[in-house]
């Protein structure tokens, strides 16, 4: 993964940029100040044209920069996250679904995006405002050094007093960050217990207990929150009392003791201004400390989630294509976690075009055993074989394209029918899409839409039923045109009579495919070739339960 504080293209231009802004406006209030004191003593009008001019300039100049400075460096920063985003996707791609957990894909995804967004936003709300105020400082610095040496000792300790609240700011928001996150994680833990267990807590009567339960975790994570933003607000108003106690040390070494006693009023003026015009930066710091912490946060997260070993090792290079593969599992066993097994040893031969049932109690291994199939697992004993070969001696690309995996819930993507359906088989013709709808029983559904093909679907604009996304994802596996189907309870949502009509309408169209459905109960058990049980007890070996029919 590309270094979190690595700049974007274009960012350093843009802090450079962001510098020259900060230090127009500087100077626009340290002119201003010079200029007010000038006129005070009534002088001929062209001895302070020049620092009219010089108000006039810094005053177009600064939104002139920023502005420029804001779209190069958003530039940068958009073109980043779309880098980050597709690496960490890349990344991801090898991991699923064994080393993602049992996370739902929509939220793991939605964490990803939210944790790439927080690092990228180091971007324009660290680097850019850190780099602008390092500019502006030290233009400010070489100006009050060459009016008065002492003036630019005191706005280099200024400085220098802002990066120290920088440093005290950065440790209080990550204490801070840390908390909120573990009381958020609270709530979010009791709260979907509660959604997902109200009627067997109302059975055993601890809905209230729940609810006080989740009342005083809300309350812990308010009161983090609280203790978080007391960090900010330590870098806020210490900015602002660096602030002023710069001016007034600034006004002390310009009429003071320190020498500069000779210094005219104006320059004096204008030295007592800068610290003030200074401000506007340094309040800037602890922002881009607070981004920085989160981004650190996210970047964590983001790294232990990316940074895991695949289940599945892909080392040979060699592609195997059959149009119509025979499968075979030898005493295959397998682990997600490596800890303990998931499948019992497990012996089972699919011919090329056989339907198979494959059933179940819960956790007894079904959805492993699509898995092995998949080969989004390796046997942890045994063998699995395509066409006689040992699958670990091919490449996995070529066996993954051997097969089309539909689960309980198929996605649908915000947008076309056809974009949906092309995700599948991105060179499939139109007519092969009509086809498949047709036959996996979206036929009079595609004729009643508004613009067929190009009809929109997704959140807000088109819904699907339960049964009609059912049979979406069917169309989907059959658009691919891979030879061998699984299928992990694609109707577990669906009423009997269509549950019966949709897996009717699959066997139908899957003509010569081989297909291996997981259903926890038998369902249709004419239609297929032969129903595998999968026994819920772990050992001894199974192979005689298993591979048979019943
Ligand atoms: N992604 C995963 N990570 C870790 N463990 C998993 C994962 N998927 C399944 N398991 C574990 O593997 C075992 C078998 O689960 P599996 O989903 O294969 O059973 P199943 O027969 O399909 O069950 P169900 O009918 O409930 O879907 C269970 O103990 C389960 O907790």
């Amino acid at each position: 993964m590309k270094p979190l504080l690595q700049p974007a293209r274009r960012i350093v231009p843009a802090g450079v940029l962001g510098g020259i802004a900060v230090a127009c406006g500087v100077f626009l209030t340290a002119t201003s100040g010079w200029l007010i004191v000038q006129a005070s003593t009534r002088p001929v009008i062209l001895t302070l044209l020049t620092a009219v001019v010089g108000v006039r300039t810094f005053g177009i100049g600064r939104p002139v920069f920023r502005y420029w400075e804001r779209v190069i460096s958003h530039d940068g920063a958009l073109r980043d996250l779309a880098e980050r985003r597709t690496e960490t996707y890349r990344s991801l791609i090898p991991l699923t679904p064994a080393r993602l957990g049992r996370r739902r894909r929509a939220d793991l995804l939605t964490g990803v995006v939210r944790d790439l967004d927080d690092e990228v936003d180091v971007q324009v709300r660290s680097l850019v405002p850190l780099i602008a105020t390092l500019v502006a400082s030290v233009l400010a610095i070489v100006v009050a050094f060459v009016l008065l040496p002492v003036a630019g000792a005191v706005v280099a300790v200024l400085a220098l007093c802002a990066v120290a609240l920088g440093v005290v700011d950065g440790a209080l928001e990550r204490r801070g960050q840390r908390d909120v996150l573990a009381a958020r994680g609270e709530v979010q833990r009791i709260a979907h217990l509660y959604a997902a267990n109200t009627v067997e807590l109302q059975a055993i009567h601890a809905v209230d207990d729940l609810a006080r339960q989740l009342a005083e975790a809300q309350a812990a994570a308010e009161r983090a929150a609280r203790r978080q933003v007391l960090g900010r607000a330590v870098g806020l108003g210490g900015s602002l009392l660096l602030t002023g106690l710069g001016v007034g040390v600034m006004a002390y070494a310009v009429s003071g003791p320190l020498g500069a006693g000779a210094l005219a009023a104006p320059v004096a003026a204008l030295l007592v201004f800068l610290p003030l015009a200074l401000g506007d930066v340094l309040g800037l710091v602890p922002d881009a400390v607070g981004a920085l912490v989160r981004a650190r946060v996210a970047r964590r997260r983001l790294v232990g989630l990316v940074d895991q070993e695949p289940a599945v090792a892909d080392v040979a290079r060699e592609r195997l294509t059959p149009a119509a593969p025979t499968l075979r599992l030898v005493d295959a066993t397998a682990s997600w976690t490596g800890a303990a097994e998931h499948l019992p040893p497990t012996t089972l031969t699919l011919a090329p075009g056989e339907k198979v049932l494959v059933t179940g109690a819960n956790g007894s291994g079904k959805s492993t055993l699509l898995a092995l199939l998949a080969r989004q697992l390796d046997p942890s004993a045994g063998r699995y074989e395509v066409d006689g070969r040992d699958v670990r001696t091919v490449s996995l690309a070529g066996i993954r394209d051997l097969m089309a995996v539909v689960d309980d819930d198929p996605h649908l993507f915000n947008g076309t029918v056809r974009a949906n359906l092309l995700l599948a088989q991105p060179d499939a013709t139109d007519r092969e899409l009509d086809a498949a709808l047709v036959h996996a029983g979206l036929g009079r559904w595609l004729a009643g839409l508004p613009d067929g093909l190009d009809t929109q679907l997704g959140t807000g604009v088109r819904g699907l039923s339960g049964g009609e996304r059912a049979r979406f994802g069917i169309a989907r596996a059959l658009v691919s045109g891979r030879p061998v189907v699984l299928l992990d309870e694609p109707v577990a949502h669906l009423d009997r009579p269509t549950a019966t009509a949709v897996l009717g309408d699959l066997m139908a169209s899957a003509d010569r495919r081989t297909v291996v459905l997981v259903s926890h109960q038998p369902v249709l058990t004419e239609a297929f070739d032969r129903v595998v049980a999968l026994d819920a007890s772990p050992a001894p070996p199974l192979p005689s339960s298993i591979g048979g029919s019943s």
